[in-house]
C-alpha cells in the first residue's frame, strides 16, 4: 500500500521532538487511522517516519510510537480488529470542555493545523459534548493521587515513579504536555481543578478521603460539654463533618450518655447522614442508639406522643403544639428536657416562624448546665419569607446576640475545586455580610459575581447542553422548576425532580412483591427468590440484597419474615429505602430552597428576568442566588429561563394556569388519593394483585392516566388503554379544589374526563391493620405533572 500517494499531501514535520512536531504528527496518523477502516500500527510507524526530518531512525521510530500511544491513551484513537489481526481504527469525535471553558476535541474531528499548534489536541469554537469531569470518569480506576506534589500552571513532573495514567491523559488534554520530558504547560484554572480533583499537593483537601478535622473543626468538635456556642460556618465549611466531630467528642472524650445528647437539622437526609456517620464512628459504644439525632418535625412529633398530646395535622401544627407544650410547664415535659446535657441545633439561619419558636421554647427549658452548639450562616438565610416579617430576625440573629453564647466560625472552605469558585464563595459572602439589609444594586452585584465565576452563562438552551446529563439544575421559584423540568421533558432528556410537599416514597418493589400477600403469611427464603424472580419487569436490587433488606424490617432475627412484620419495619422506614425526588436517571432538578445543604461537582443554576417591584427582599433574592451557587465545587454554569405564569391555590400550595379551552392544575401532592382502604371499597379493584402488578408496571413505563367520574361522582383514575383498568381514586380535597378551580359548586357534576396526569413512579405503602392485627403493604401509583380540566 502506498501510503504517501494517498495521505501524504502537504505534509512536513518539524524537526526536533516539541510539542509542534507532535502535534504535526498526531495530525497525521489521524489523517490514516480516519481515512482507512483501520491500519495496523507498524505500517503506520513506518509511514509516518519518512516525513521525519534530522532524528535517527530510531529516535523518530520512538517519537511516533510515543504520540500514538498518548492518542490511545486519551482514547483520540482506538483498537480494532480486522482479519483477526489488531489495529488502529478512528473513534467518534467528542467535545470536551475543560475548567477554564476552553473546548478541545478528540476523534475523528479531522481538524488539522499541521505544525502550526503546540496543542496535541485542538480547540474547536463548538459546545462541548462533554467536559473534563465526565472524559476523567469514564476511564475505570481510582483517581486519587494523594501525597503527590501539587501542579502549578507550568511545570516538570518530580512524583516517585511513574505518573499516573488518568493525569497524563489530563494533562495532554488541559494544555501542553510531553509524555518523555513530563513536562506541562496548562491554565491556571485547569491546574488547581487537576490539584483537586487528583488530591495533588499537601495543602489541598480531598473529599474522597476520610478527612481529618481542620483547625476550627477541632476547636469547635472538642469544646467543654457545657459550652453555649454560636458557629458560623459559610458554604462548604464542613457543618455536617463538625457537627458530627461534635457528637463524637461530646460522648467518647466528656463521657456524655447518648441519650443525653439532641441534635436538630431540617432534612431526614442530613439527619440519615448524621446518623449513619456517627454510627460507624461510635460502633462500640454501648447504646449509641440512644443518641437523639432528629429533624424538627419528628423532634415535635415525639415530643407529643411521649407527652400523650394527640399530634394534630400538618407539620406547621405538630410544631406549633410542640412549642406550646414546651411553655406549658409540664412537669413531664420539663423533666424530659431537664435530662438533655447538650442540644446541637443545624442551619439556624433558617429557622424562622414556628420553629424559631420550638427552639426558644426548648432552650429556655434547658438546665443551665446543658451545652449548646448552634450552627448557621447569615449569608444562606433563605427562608425570612416564610414569615412575611419585615423584622428578618431568624434564631440565628437572636442566639448571637445572647452574651450567654461565645461566637466561633470555621473557617475553611472544603467544597470548591477551583480558584474561581473559591474566590466567589469568599467575596460574595462578605459583601452579603456588609448588606445585609440587602439592595438592588447589591443583589446585581451578587449576581454578576456569580456569573464571572461560572464557565458558562446564561446559556438558554440548557435542556440540550452537553452538561446537563448531570448534576444539578437549580432554580429560584417553583414555576422556575416547573418550567425548567417542562423544557426537559419537551427535549427527551432524562432527568430527576425534587418537588417538596409529596407523598413519602420508600422503594416500591417491596410493595410490589409483598402488596395483596395477607399480613400473618411467613415467607421463607426460597420462596422470596421466586416472588422476586417472577416480578416483571424486575426489580433493581438483586434478590440477596432484597432479602437482607427484608430480615432487617422483619428484625424478628429469624431467618423467614412475615409481610405484616416487614411492613410495621416500614412504619419508621429506614432512610435508604427513600428517595427525595422523581425519575431514576439524569440532573437533579430542584429549587434552591428545597437543595440547601446538597452539593454537586455541576450546578446549573437558572436565572430569570431580576425581580421588580415595592416589595422584593433584595438581601433574600442575593442570599437565594448565593445558596444555589455555593452548591457547585467544580462546575457552575448559569442558564436562562421565563418561567411560566401560574396561580396559586390551597395548603400545600398548588399550582394552577388558565389557558383557553381548559385549565391545568399541579397533581401529585400528598392528599391527591385516597388512601388503599377507600380505594378497595369504592368497587374498582377486581383483582388486588392484579392492581399492584399494574401499578409497578406504571412506575417503570411511566405512562400517562386519566381521571373519569364514575357514578357516584367518584374520580377514578385508569390507564388510557387496558381498558381503562383503575388504579387509584382522586381525594375529595382534590375534586373539591377543582371544582373552586373550575368556579362551579362542589356538588356540580365533575368534569367529564381529566387528562394529562402522569404516572411518575410508586410507593409502597403500609396498610393500618384492624385492632391487635399487623398491618399489610400494597403499591400506590406517584403523580405528576399537570392534570388538564376542560372548562
Ligand atoms: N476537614 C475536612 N477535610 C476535607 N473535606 C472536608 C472536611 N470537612 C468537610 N469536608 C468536605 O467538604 C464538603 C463541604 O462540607 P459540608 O457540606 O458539610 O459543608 P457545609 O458547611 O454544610 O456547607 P453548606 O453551608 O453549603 O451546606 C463536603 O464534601 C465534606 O465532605
Amino acid at each position: 500500500m502506498n501510503f504517501e500517494s494517498e495521505f501524504g499531501y502537504g505534509l512536513r514535520v518539524p524537526s526536533g521532538s516539541g510539542p509542534r512536531a507532535r502535534r504535526a504528527i498526531a495530525d497525521l496518523v489521524r489523517r490514516v487511522v480516519s481515512a482507512r477502516r483501520g491500519v495496523s500500527r507498524i505500517a503506520l510507524l513506518e509511514w509516518i517516519q519518512q516525513f521525519i526530518e534530522g532524528p535517527n531512525r530510531s529516535e523518530a521510530s520512538a517519537l511516533v510510537e510515543s504520540v500514538i500511544d498518548v492518542l490511545c491513551e486519551i482514547k483520540d484513537i482506538g483498537f480494532g480488529k480486522t482479519l483477526g489481526e489488531p489495529v488502529l481504527v478512528a473513534l467518534p469525535v467528542r467535545r470536551i470542555a475543560l475548567p477554564d471553558g476552553k473546548v478541545i476535541a478528540i476523534g475523528d474531528h479531522r481538524i488539522e493545523n499541521g505544525a502550526g499548534s503546540e496543542h496535541l489536541v485542538p480547540e474547536v469554537d463548538q459546545t462541548a459534548t462533554e467536559t473534563l469531569i465526565d472524559f476523567l470518569d469514564s476511564f475505570e480506576g481510582t483517581a486519587v493521587l494523594i501525597g503527590a506534589p501539587a501542579l502549578s500552571p507550568k511545570g516538570r513532573w518530580t512524583g516517585d515513579g511513574a505518573m499516573a495514567s488518568a493525569l497524563r491523559r489530563a494533562l495532554t488534554l488541559s494544555g501542553v504536555f510531553d509524555p518523555v520530558t513530563l513536562e506541562w504547560s496548562t491554565s491556571e484554572v485547569n491546574a488547581a481543578f487537576m490539584n483537586d480533583w487528583f488530591g495533588l499537593g499537601d495543602n489541598v483537601s480531598s473529599t474522597k478521603t476520610t478527612s481529618a478535622s481542620d483547625t476550627s473543626q477541632l476547636r469547635v468538635a472538642k469544646a467543654a460539654a457545657g459550652s453555649r456556642m454560636v458557629v458560623e460556618a459559610g458554604p462548604g465549611a464542613g457543618k455536617t463533618h463538625a457537627a458530627c466531630e461534635r457528637v463524637i467528642a461530646l460522648v467518647q472524650d466528656e463521657g456524655l450518655a447518648p441519650s443525653r445528647v439532641l441534635l436538630l437539622s431540617f432534612t431526614r437526609v442530613a439527619v440519615a447522614e448524621l446518623i449513619a456517620r456517627i454510627a460507624k464512628r461510635l460502633q462500640d459504644v454501648p447504646n449509641v442508639a440512644a443518641l437523639q439525632i432528629r429533624t424538627f418535625d419528628s423532634f415535635a412529633a415525639r415530643m407529643l406522643s411521649a407527652s400523650n398530646s394527640t399530634s394534630p395535622g400538618g407539620y406547621d401544627a405538630a410544631i406549633q403544639a410542640a412549642a406550646r407544650l414546651l411553655r406549658s410547664d409540664d412537669p413531664l415535659v420539663a423533666d424530659a428536657i431537664g435530662q438533655l446535657e447538650h442540644v446541637i441545633i443545624d442551619e439556624a439561619q433558617d429557622l424562622v416562624g414556628d420553629r424559631k419558636e420550638l427552639c426558644e421554647a426548648l432552650v429556655s427549658l434547658l438546665d443551665s448546665s446543658c451545652g449548646i452548639t448552634v450552627f448557621g450562616d447569615f449569608a444562606q438565610s433563605i427562608y425570612g419569607y416564610q414569615q412575611r416579617e419585615k423584622s428578618g430576625s431568624t434564631f440565628l440573629t437572636e442566639i448571637v446576640q445572647r452574651d450567654d453564647f461565645i461566637s466561633d466560625r470555621l473557617e475553611s472552605d472544603h467544597r470548591t475545586k477551583t480558584l474561581a469558585l473559591r474566590e466567589m464563595f469568599r467575596v460574595v459572602r462578605e459583601n452579603l455580610r456588609d448588606d445585609q439589609g440587602g439592595s438592588r444594586e447589591g443583589y446585581f452585584n451578587v449576581r454578576e459575581q456569580i456569573k464571572a465565576a461560572a464557565l458558562e452563562n446564561e446559556i438558554t438552551r440548557f435542556a440540550a447542553h452537553s452538561s446537563t446529563t448531570r448534576g444539578l439544575i437549580l432554580t429560584r421559584s417553583r414555576r422556575g422548576l416547573f418550567t425548567a423540568a417542562e423544557d426537559m421533558r419537551s427535549a427527551g432528556r432524562r432527568f430527576r425532580l425534587r418537588l417538596p410537599d409529596r407523598p413519602l416514597r420508600i422503594e416500591p418493589w417491596i410493595g410490589a412483591i409483598l402488596g395483596a400477600h395477607p399480613a400473618s403469611e411467613s415467607i421463607s427464603r426460597d420462596a422470596f427468590g421466586v416472588m422476586h424472580e417472577m416480578l416483571f419487569p424486575a426489580a433493581v436490587r438483586d434478590v440477596d440484597e432484597s432479602w437482607e433488606i427484608l430480615l432487617d424490617l422483619d428484625g424478628s432475627g429469624r431467618d423467614s419474615i412475615v409481610v405484616g412484620r416487614v411492613a410495621d419495619g416500614l412504619n419508621e422506614p429506614p432512610l435508604e429505602l427513600l428517595s427525595d425526588h422523581e425519575g431514576n436517571a439524569g440532573p437533579l432538578l430542584s429549587t434552591i430552597h428545597a437543595i440547601k445543604g446538597r452539593e454537586d461537582q455541576r450546578v446549573m443554576l437558572l436565572l430569570t428576568k431580576a425581580p421588580h417591584g415595592e416589595t422584593v427582599d433584595w438581601g433574600e433574592e442575593a442570599r437565594a442566588l448565593y445558596v444555589g451557587a455555593t452548591r457547585a465545587s467544580t462546575e457552575l454554569r448559569t442558564g436562562w429561563i421565563s418561567p411560566v405564569k401560574f396561580y396559586t391555590t390551597g395548603k400545600p400550595e398548588r399550582y394552577w394556569a388558565a389557558r383557553a379551552d381548559h385549565r391545568l392544575i399541579e397533581i401529585g401532592l400528598e392528599p391527591d388519593l385516597v388512601d388503599w382502604l377507600e380505594f378497595l371499597h369504592s368497587g374498582h379493584v377486581i383483582n388486588e394483585a392484579e392492581t399492584i402488578a399494574r401499578i409497578w408496571q406504571a412506575s417503570i413505563k411511566e405512562p400517562k392516566v386519566v381521571a373519569i367520574p364514575d357514578s357516584e361522582g367518584r374520580l377514578i383514575l385508569r390507564f388510557e388503554g387496558e381498558e381503562g383498568y383503575a388504579i387509584g381514586v382522586l381525594s375529595p380535597d382534590f375534586a373539591e379544589m377543582l371544582q373552586s378551580i373550575r368556579q362551579v359548586a362542589p356538588d356540580a357534576a365533575p368534569p367529564e374526563l381529566i387528562s394529562g396526569i402522569s404516572v411518575v413512579g410508586a410507593t409502597t405503602v403500609v396498610v393500618p391493620g384492624h385492632a391487635g392485627e399487623l398491618p399489610g403493604l400494597v403499591l400506590a401509583p406517584l403523580l405528576g405533572g399537570f392534570a388538564r380540566i376542560p372548562r
